[in-house]
């Protein structure tokens, strides 16, 4: 073997050019290690000054209140995920649950060439090491990710009005038609961004006001009045009211008020903020949970009268702890009302209708309970809650409903006989629907009529033994059972003296 003069030259290109790869590598991973690369850009477009014909325009992750994911990334991420196929090299690849298609945007410190009226625009997504010396348990929040746009400067017209405007319209859209709705609770380890606040998975529960057993008229006016909500964005401004709506839900347990809130959303196209209020340490940690939370959602606190001391009676009498019950405290280790809520009353009415609660927008804020009565008036008055819902014992026509979803049928003979029973007996939809769950695959007339037998029997059994208590009874024996604690209170205290 030999070589030519023609290898010898080739030979020795090919090796400049491993030493300068080589050499590169390694710079660029110095330079990015010790976060050289903006000051870099930074100098080199002082040294060039007016002769540098570029413009950049940085668009960060995390917004100017620190609390939300910045508006333009988001909708600048849509965009580039549209064009990212067509231009881009490098993706990231996500599977998105609800219609199983592949959800692509642009991998990290990739570059898309964009044509817009005949002009070239540049984007560069990018992250940046954050300067963080505490240990954070979220991968996450150590780095600040951003895009870079740049354009050239006689451009400047097209590129901060038309362009900018065209990217952002067109990124919501496509926000809009892949948004995954959402089922989000907050997260009790509680820390300063809104990915952290609140914890989310994909919403997917299937109750709809068709499957909603309820009576018919009652049905028509909430579809009504929410229909009347969402399309009145303008008529709220008119008015100069806030842009949401407060329900209250109450009922015996099992009258479907939970199955009510998924109707809604899903009815509305909403996502949904599952308050853990017993978990919020207090009303500024509210305030921030409310800030990150996003329009077109419902933020629901289920079981209000348990989650905070909002109930009329405990507040004249708020029970302290025993001493026994201290002591035991003491020996787990617990410092005094270390776990307890220090949410107020008024810190849960300025999250309704306080300042804040009008950020964002298009939102219902929703409670339930099992027990109206015992609740602060102030809490649940018109203008705050604005429609009280009654969700009551299951009535022959929101039988009907639930016998069509159960055993697909819409006439029985022993409908009539059903009809009777349920006008005496007090009984709630989710023991009519458990009866209605076929119990073995017959065939479908066998099926619906033992499943009709059994629910008759379970009536007749009601209607002998009745023991679902009303709501009324259920305040007295409260009362009652509040009256002896205070009274036993008392005689401690006369004791201890
Ligand atoms: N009105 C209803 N229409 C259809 N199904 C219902 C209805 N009420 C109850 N159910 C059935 O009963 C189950 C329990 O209902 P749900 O959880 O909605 O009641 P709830 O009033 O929220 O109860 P709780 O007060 O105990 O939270 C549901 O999964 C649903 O199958």
């Amino acid at each position: 073997m030999y070589f030519t003069m023609e290898d010898g030259w080739l030979q020795r290109i090919m090796s400049s050019i491993a030493t300068i790869s080589l050499v590169w590598v390694m710079l660029s991973r110095y330079l990015e290690t010790f976060n050289l690369n903006e000051y870099i850009s930074i100098l080199t477009s002082k040294l060039f000054g007016y002769f540098y014909p570029y413009i950049h325009i940085k668009f960060p992750e995390q917004g100017g209140d620190k609390l939300k994911r910045s508006e333009a990334y988001t909708a600048i991420e849509e965009y580039l995920g549209t064009i990212c196929v067509a231009k881009g090299k490098r993706f990231k690849a996500e599977i998105r649950k609800e219609n199983k298609n592949w959800d692509l945007s642009m991998d990290d410190k990739e570059e898309i060439i964009d044509n817009f009226n005949g002009i070239k625009f540049w984007w560069v997504s990018n992250s940046q090491a954050k300067q963080n010396t505490s240990i954070s348990f979220y991968p996450s929040s150590d780095v600040k990710r951003y895009y870079r746009l740049t354009f050239h400067r006689q451009h400047r017209e097209v590129g901060y009005i038309k362009y900018l405007n065209h990217v952002i319209e067109t990124g919501k859209k496509e926000a809009i038609k892949k948004r995954q709705r959402k089922l989000y609770t907050n997260n009790p380890e509680e820390r300063g961004y809104r990915e952290k606040l609140w914890i989310h998975v994909p919403f997917e529960h299937p109750s709809t006001f068709e499957t909603l057993a309820m009576d018919p008229n009652q049905k028509r006016e909430i579809i009504d009045d929410l229909v009347m909500f969402s399309r009145n964005k303008d008529y709220y401004k008119r008015i100069g009211k806030a842009w949401k709506r407060g329900y209250l839900l109450y009922g015996p347990p099992g009258t479907g008020k939970s199955s009510m809130i998924a109707a809604m959303a899903n009815f509305l196209d909403y996502s949904i903020y599952d308050l853990e209020l017993t978990a919020v340490k207090n009303n500024s940690m509210l305030r921030k949970l409310l800030i990150a939370t996003e329009g077109k959602s419902i933020i629901v606190i289920e079981d209000i009268d348990c989650s905070l001391d909002v109930t009329e009676k405990r507040k004249k009498a708020k029970k302290k702890k025993s001493k026994e019950e201290e002591e035991k405290d003491e020996i787990k280790g617990k410092k005094k009302d270390d776990n307890d809520s220090k949410v107020t009353l008024s810190g849960l009415l300025n999250f309704i209708d306080g300042l804040w609660s009008a950020c964002g927008g298009e939102r219902l804020i929703i409670f339930t309970t099992n027990h109206v009565k015992k609740l602060d008036p102030a809490l649940i008055r018109r203008g705050r809650m604005d429609k009280h819902i009654e969700l009551s014992y299951c009535g022959f026509e929101a039988f009907k409903v639930l016998a069509y979803n159960y055993l697909d049928i819409k006439q029985h003979p022993l409908f009539a006989e059903v009809e009777n029973l349920m006008a005496e007996v007090k009984i709630t939809p989710a023991d009519v629907a458990e009866n209605l769950i076929p119990k073995h695959r017959l065939g479908e007339e066998e099926d619906a009529t033992i499943c009709l037998e059994n629910l008759i029997q379970t009536l007749v059994e009601f209607k002998a033994n009745p023991i679902l208590e009303d709501l009324e009874s259920d305040d007295d024996d409260d009362e009652k059972r509040e009256k002896e604690t205070i009274k036993k209170e008392d005689e401690d205290k006369e004791e201890e003296n």
